[in-house]
């Protein structure tokens, strides 16, 4: 039996969607232009032309300019590092997002860091790592940015609390544990050498478990009442699952996001977030991100 509440990740993603549109009126009113956000897709992988399609999408129903880069998947790492220039360099773009993963013969990382920091909306670039590591102002990658507000939609204040994260990825592990500590948790990162997963998790108030492998994260393990947040999407026989073991956690934790409509909305919503607070930045236009 169910006990848990059920996070609504795409009813949330919804609210701040609409909450997104309605300053984005108010920036297209005091500058005259829509805040640009460029994607650039490198191959036809078929999960990412739907994330990247759903993206130009949310950005044009947001009220922003959508810039679509589709490049076949033989293109030269010097051929997508000149397109990165170019948008570097071009003043209608305030967020510049490479999708990931890219075909093997091009070096993910330096892609990442030949985007300018200051319109790395997807926060990967290793300034704006150093900048959430160190507390100053920069770009929080969407996924994490999205389980802390999912989590604090259930707990406004996470203070003290022992949080789990099961991952160390750059893209997701690494930030949320920052995240975490800024938000004054005891922070634990797990991970694939760690002894006795199951004595770490349960001692979890929070749980987040981002490693990409089905259900590795056993409900038996989830501590009565933990708030637990599942960030993968993986695609089974049995459809689309997460990393927790969904099924028997929701009859111990006290509230879990369901996958899919779990975190997954929440990183466009994201994007559209960062890309709407960069083009604030770079015109001097105040956002209001406490009322995001
Ligand atoms: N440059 C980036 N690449 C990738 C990122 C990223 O943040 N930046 N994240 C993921 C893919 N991703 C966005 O790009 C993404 C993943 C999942 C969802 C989502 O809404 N998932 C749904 C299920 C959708 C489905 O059926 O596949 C859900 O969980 O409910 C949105 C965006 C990797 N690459």
């Amino acid at each position: 039996m169910t006990s848990a509440t059920i996070i609504d990740g795409k009813a949330f993603a919804a609210g701040l969607r609409t909450r997104i549109a309605t300053q984005v009126a108010t920036f297209r009113e005091a500058t005259g232009r829509a805040p640009g956000l460029a994607v650039v897709l490198v191959g036809e992988d078929p999960a990412s032309s739907v994330y990247v399609r759903s993206k130009g999408k949310a950005t044009r129903e947001a009220g922003m300019e959508s810039l679509e880069y589709r490049l076949p998947a033989d293109t030269d790492q010097a051929t997508l590092l000149a397109l990165v220039e170019r948008l570097n360099a071009d003043p209608a773009v305030d967020g510049i997002l490479v999708q990931l993963p890219l075909p093997r013969q091009i070096d993910a990382q330096a892609v990442i860091q030949a985007i300018d920091p200051d319109k790395d909306v997807d926060g990967f670039h290793p300034v704006n790592a150093g900048r959430l590591a160190t507390g100053v102002e920069g770009f929080v990658p969407c996924t994490p940015l999205g389980c802390l507000m999912l989590l604090k939609s259930i707990h406004p204040s996470l203070s003290g609390m022992n949080a789990v994260v099961v991952g160390r990825s750059n893209i997701v592990g690494k930030p949320m544990a920052q995240l975490l500590l800024g938000e004054s948790c005891t922070v634990t990162v797990a991970h694939s050498r760690t002894r006795d997963l199951a004595e770490v998790v349960g001692r979890a108030d929070i749980v987040v478990a981002a490693v990409g492998v089905p259900g590795l994260v056993k409900g038996a393990w989830i501590k009565p009442g933990a708030s637990v947040i599942d960030v993968g999407i993986n695609r089974t026989e049995a459809g689309l699952v997460g990393d927790v073991e969904f099924d028997v956690a929701a009859t111990r934790a006290g509230a879990i996001t369901p996958v899919p409509g779990g975190v997954g909305p929440m990183t466009i919503a994201v994007l559209l977030r960062n890309t709407l607070v960069s083009a604030g930045r770079r015109a001097g236009v105040a956002i209001n991100e406490a009322a995001l």
